[in-house]
């Protein structure tokens, strides 16, 4: 059975009753997780989804559970590790905001969403790029933190804030540097927070680098006595050129090579692990509530040989049937009463936000990446050749125009049947406006090629590593197509995806999900899956179909605010004598934000 979001879109996916009568089957896990002296559960990149993924389209289902039954599993695993004799703990790496009419409908929304989150108890948590677009987001953070929200286990290692105190401007840490604590079994613990090197954040926030904070006094200061284990949560990638986890942790094997070290990172929304040392795990956790992280590792006895530790990693579909496996319960025993009350609390928080009222019913699913930018059921298409030509209108400037905006500012699929604010939002969460300046037909579309071939700026974690898989969308897309196109080859082959059956052809995959290759031993999805089909050909940025004026026609040019620094760029690349700056820009459709063309569109054309 699916979790309780799944019912409420029962009737979408295919417009009737029968859908809602049978609704999707989840497989059952086979393996139970294998305990060890230490485990953890990890979210990370959150953004929003507490209440779970709600369509039936797959592979939806899959991710069907919400924030509520997450608590309730959380409290029977922690009660199963206090009956083993071993610890549990809890960790997210950030990214709460942006992506769901919980948190994406106003700042006090995501107030409210993050309050229910913190009714389950975590052990440490880190801040993510998402929680430092507006300065507004990060005051939260800092205030409510101020206030206890999450009792000295909020981490924020590198990340300040300016704030007024005693009539004077201050930089402070957003919430503690570090934490030294005690498990439940009395392992003594030095966790930090970090956060790659963002730049692309608000005024009055600063983001120190990785190498720099390795280096800061007061963390060598807390490094020098030697923890049980170290506990690094992060928002960053766990491997490959982009890690920047290496000098933190080359610092701390400095002077401890044996201390055990557990890594918890994010950003790329990619479920990915990876052993730095035989005594050290880095995991990242996925996304948007679709996975949570196990690892679990034996720590050093007494007798303490500096040998390889035995550690762990799963990656688990986050819906109950998942849940209730793993801690034996079932749907009579499973629900705690914090998971109901955290349940019932988002779906009271949706209904006072009136994001659960349709504008329309959409015919049919549009996915953001399974087909190529141009194809007509891609979102990236729906929207440059059909939303914004139709929604985005200026009383004042009815001429010719091309519109350009960054294609990262939408987020997810569109799926079949009744399509509201909440779906809304989770395609396009940003508040980002529209501005225009005047130029020929001809160098816009110029522009917008060379936009494409530079790439988009913001996603890199670093600038200075421009050259690498940098680009955290690039990273969960390249995953996703290694994925699909693997599972094609092998199709062609005519191999029976042997090596996703586990070994054994009863338990050939039948549902579509993530088929994750990491680099820690065995296998790490906790249920085989086909992969779900992915297109290369995506773009960074998108652009409404030329005009139909002559060549070098002076056209009205409308640009998204977030793609603006990589416009202006790529103009001067293309004209290097152009003199054209920010102030030759005025607004577009004034009032008109990105996050509701869809909503206006629906309205109009799926009613
Ligand atoms: O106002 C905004 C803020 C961000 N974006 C886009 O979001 C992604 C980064 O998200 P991650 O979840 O951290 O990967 C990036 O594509 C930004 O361009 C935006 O469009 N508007």
């Amino acid at each position: 059975a699916p979790g309780p979001g799944a019912a409420r879109h029962a009737l979408d996916a295919d417009g009737d009753a029968a859908a809602w009568r049978s609704p999707p089957v989840l497989p059952v896990p086979t393996r139970p997780l294998p305990w060890g002296d230490v485990n953890f559960l990890a979210t990370s990149d959150t953004h929003g989804w507490l209440r779970g993924h709600q369509h039936n389209t797959w592979p939806e289902p899959n991710y069907s559970g919400d924030f509520g039954t997450f608590a309730s599993f959380a409290e029977h695993m922690r009660a199963q590790a206090d009956e083993r004799g071993v610890d549990l703990l809890l960790v997210d790496a950030g990214d709460h905001h942006d992506g769901s009419g919980l948190v994406s409908t106003s700042p006090a929304s995501a107030v409210a969403a993050d309050n229910i989150f913190a009714q389950l108890t975590y052990d440490v948590l880190a801040i993510g790029n998402h929680e430092l677009y507006k300065y507004e987001s990060a005051l939260d953070v800092y205030e409510h933190n101020q206030k206890g929200r999450w009792a000295g286990r909020y981490l924020t290692s590198n990340v300040n804030i300016t704030v007024e105190e005693r009539g004077r401007a201050v930089s402070v840490p957003v919430a503690e540097r570090f934490a030294k604590f005690e498990t439940r079994q009395g392992r003594r613990v030095t966790a930090f927070g970090v956060l790659f090197d963002f730049k692309a954040h608000d005024r009055n926030l600063t983001v120190q680098a990785p190498t720099k904070l390795a280096r800061e006094a007061w963390f060598l200061d807390a490094i020098a006595e030697a923890p049980d284990f170290f506990l690094l949560v992060g928002h960053m990638p766990g491997r490959g050129l982009t890690s920047e986890w290496s000098p933190l942790f080359d610092a701390i094997r400095a002077l401890h090579p044996t201390v055990p070290v557990f890594v918890f990172g994010g950003h790329t929304h990619v479920r990915d692990c990876v052993q730095y040392d035989d005594r050290s795990i880095a995991l990242v956790p996925g996304r948007y509530l679709e996975t949570i992280g196990f690892v679990s590792s034996s720590l050093p006895g007494a007798e303490d040989d500096g040998g390889a530790l035995d550690m762990n990693r799963r990656y688990l579909d986050a819906n109950d049937v998942t849940y209730q496996y793993h801690t034996g319960t079932d749907e009579d025993t499973f629900h705690t009463p914090v998971g109901r009350n955290i349940s019932s609390a988002l779906a009271q928080l949706a209904q006072e936000l009136q994001i659960d009222i349709p504008f329309g019913t959409v015919p049919h699913d549009y996915f953001l990446a399974r087909h190529p930018y141009g194809h007509p059921r891609s979102v990236l298409t729906l929207i440059a050749e059909k939303i914004l030509p139709e929604v985005l209108e200026d009383q004042k400037r009815r001429g010719p125009r091309i519109i350009i905006g960054n294609a990262g500012t939408l987020r997810f699929d569109v799926f079949k049947g009744p399509f509201d604010r909440n779906d809304e939002l989770t395609v396009s969460p940003f508040t980002s406006a529209f501005l225009y300046t005047r130029l020929p037909a001809f160098l816009a579309t110029e522009v917008f090629a060379e936009m494409n071939r530079a790439g988009a700026s913001k996603l890199l974690p670093t600038t200075a590593r421009e050259d690498v898989e940098a680009r955290a969308t690039r990273i969960y897309n390249d995953w996703l197509a290694d994925q699909w196109d693997e599972h094609v080859a092998a199709t062609l082959l005519g191999a029976d995806d042997d090596a996703l059956a586990f070994g054994s052809p009863d338990k050939k995959p039948h549902t579509l999900g993530y088929v994750t290759r990491d680099a820690c031993k065995g296998r790490g999805d906790d249920i085989p899956h086909i992969p779900v089909p992915f297109s290369r050909d995506q773009v960074d940025f998108i652009m409404s179909p030329p005009p139909d004026a002559p060549d070098d026609e002076v056209v009205d040019v409308v640009v998204m605010d977030f793609a603006m620094d990589d416009f202006l760029t790529a103009v001067h690349t293309v004209d290097p004598t152009s003199k054209l700056t920010l102030d030759d820009f005025e607004p577009y459709a004034e009032g008109t934000l990105v996050n509701a063309v869809f909503g206006k569109y629906a309205s109009r054309e799926w009613e």
